[in-house]
């Protein structure tokens, strides 16, 4: 029981190490990477604290070098998510009575490992399964997941703090209860941070878990249980299942305690969950919360009065860092006439001089993407476009997956602002451009916010203040996330707030407080020290 009002540490931002040529970090890195490489791992899944082996299983590739094999996880049966939901329940009891010190000091603790002792590891299962470089790895499944640890707890004590007013004789308290049943965590292949987050965000506000990583990151997602579990995180908090996506979410979501879902992934994916809850509505015991981050068509949109070099490093580092797989990732860009040549230039500088490859080589910027079936999607867009008549690729356009699941990097310019790639997620290394007449930047932002379904982020370049406040204003729906002379991408925790809405989910902005608040089911008290006695107002005369 809590005997202070405690403060907890002052959350501050992981530092990302460098991992320059010569230091001991990238010595030690490395080696755990080739270590790992060549062992391989038999992963189970988790129902209340035990380790499940059912013998049916899937081999686990990188996705750069796909006739590899690192090791295989096992996959649940429909049984193992009954006894899954049973063993959450029976842990929710104690859990949610857990004083939220205890709870803050567990995932203080997670950081600190995964700060520590994990981070090698960690990286190094992010960079052999999702195919990250050193940076893109460290980024995200060291300093992000790290930071939503961090922050979440000071935002869990925010909360906390947020009482309402007392008047004379009475205190009124808020309650931050936890839902009632359990939260099922369903998330992507693409940032290690969100496989973490998404399960430890309503667990640290007190509720149990169903967790369900994507398949191929199931291999960094059993390092992040390795840290729960050495963090002391009680037995059936967070359960982690692996298999058939479809039969666990069916089953998930036809139960009865089912209180929520926390996902990250895809605008289809999402929008079916919808449906289904919605027809389930009368089979739960409350009205499940239902938060989503989802796709997006992340634009760049640059004005005569911006800086040519700004814009080009924003298109190669934005639109191709991680081969394009960020939902943030710049995948159109609308470009003034007048400063085409300039970018155009630079721009194609920088994407031939990208090399590619496994991350273990460190001088590789574009690695794997994620499987063949991305591979397979994306280089039948870049054969589209050769085809096209409004589509030219100016640079990348090949692809080869005899060794791993290689596309280049890949510029389409199109005279087309409804090109079919200026409108779908494509989720890749290719960005479409438009270039557009210097005169008409203005009705250029209203095609821009019209083109797709989506809004999660975007950027504006321009040199005139003027200018970026109309274009502020004019697509003030066209992003979450919105960048004034910067790249759309790179959202730091406790800094820019994620998420979209529109198609692009629910914006309730992962690693904030608005999005802890969806993990709690207020409840209001109010205590009454000297009750009355006497029914009667006291003007009225007995
Ligand atoms: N907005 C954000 O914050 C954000 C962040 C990262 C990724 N994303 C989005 O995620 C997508 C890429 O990730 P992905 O390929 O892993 O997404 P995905 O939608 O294919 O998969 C997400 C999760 O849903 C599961 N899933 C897939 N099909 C399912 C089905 N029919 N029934 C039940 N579960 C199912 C997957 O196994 C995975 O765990 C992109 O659209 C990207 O924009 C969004
Ligand atoms: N923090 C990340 C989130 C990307 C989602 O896939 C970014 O802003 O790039």
């Amino acid at each position: 029981m809590a005997t202070g009002f405690y403060k907890v540490p002052k959350a501050v931002n992981e530092a990302v190490k460098s991992y320059a040529s010569g230091t001991q970090e990238r010595k030690d890195l490395l080696d755990t990477y080739k270590k790992m490489y060549n062992e391989q791992v038999d992963i189970p899944f988790y129902i209340g604290g035990k380790e499940y082996r059912t013998g049916k299983t899937i081999d686990i590739h990188p996705p750069h070098d796909h006739k590899h094999t690192v090791g295989k996880y096992h996959t649940a049966e429909k049984e193992h998510l009954e006894l899954a939901i049973t063993e959450a329940i029976k842990a929710r009891k104690k859990w949610a009575a857990t004083s939220w010190e205890h709870r803050a000091a567990i995932f203080l603790k997670a950081a600190e490992l995964l700060a520590g002792p994990f981070r090698n590891k960690m990286n190094a299962a992010t960079m052999i399964a999702q195919s990250k470089n050193v940076m893109q790895a460290e980024i995200d499944a060291a300093c992000e997941l790290i930071d939503f640890f961090r922050f979440n707890v000071e935002f869990m004590t925010e909360i906390y703090n947020n009482q309402p007013q007392s008047s004379p004789g009475i205190w009124n308290r808020m309650e931050y209860r936890p839902l009632e049943g359990f939260v099922y965590a369903i998330t992507p292949f693409n940032f290690t941070s969100i496989a973490g987050n998404l399960p430890a965000a309503p667990a640290l506000m007190g509720n149990v878990v169903i967790w369900k990583p994507a398949r191929s990151q199931v291999y960094s997602a059993n390092v992040i249980m390795e840290i729960f579990k050495a963090a002391g995180l009680p037995d059936g908090v967070i359960n982690m299942v692996t298999g058939n996506s479809s039969m666990i979410t069916d089953v998930i979501l036809n139960n009865a305690e089912f209180s929520g879902v926390h996902f990250t992934g895809s605008t289809p994916v999402f929008n079916s969950f919808w449906e289904t809850i919605g027809k389930n509505m009368n089979n739960y015991k409350s009205y499940p919360r239902i938060v989503g981050e989802t796709g997006g068509k992340d634009f760049i949109w640059a004005h005569p009065s911006a800086n040519a070099q700004e814009i080009a490093t924003a298109i190669s580092r934005g639109a191709f860092e991680y081969q394009g797989q960020k939902c943030s990732a710049a995948s159109r860009a609308y470009l003034p006439k007048s400063l085409w040549g300039a970018i155009k230039k630079a721009v194609l500088k920088d994407v031939n001089s990208f090399k590619m490859g496994s991350p273990e080589d460190t001088s590789n910027f574009i690695n794997a993407v994620i499987d063949d079936r991305a591979f397979t999607k994306l280089s039948g867009y870049i054969d589209q476009a050769k085809k096209d008549a409004d589509a030219e690729i100016i640079v990348g356009g090949g692809y080869d997956d005899s060794v791993g699941y290689f596309i280049e990097p890949t510029i389409i310019v199109t005279t087309n602002p409804q090109y079919k790639t200026m409108c779908t997620e494509l989720f890749g290394p290719i960005i479409t451009i438009f270039i557009y007449e210097d005169d008409q930047w203005e009705e250029i932002l209203d095609v821009l916010d019209n083109t797709s379904e989506y809004a999660l982020t975007g950027a504006i370049f321009s040199g005139d203040r003027y200018v970026i406040d109309i274009a502020t204003d004019k697509l003030e729906n066209a992003a979450g996330n919105f960048y004034i002379n910067d790249k759309p991408t790179g959202a730091v925790v406790g800094q820019q707030p994620f998420g979209g809405a529109r198609g692009s989910g629910t914006n309730d902005k992962a690693g904030s407080v608005w999005n802890l608040l969806r993990w709690v089911s207020n409840r209001t008290i109010k205590e009454t020290f000297v009750p009355p006695t006497d029914y009667r107002y006291p003007f009225l005369e007995e």
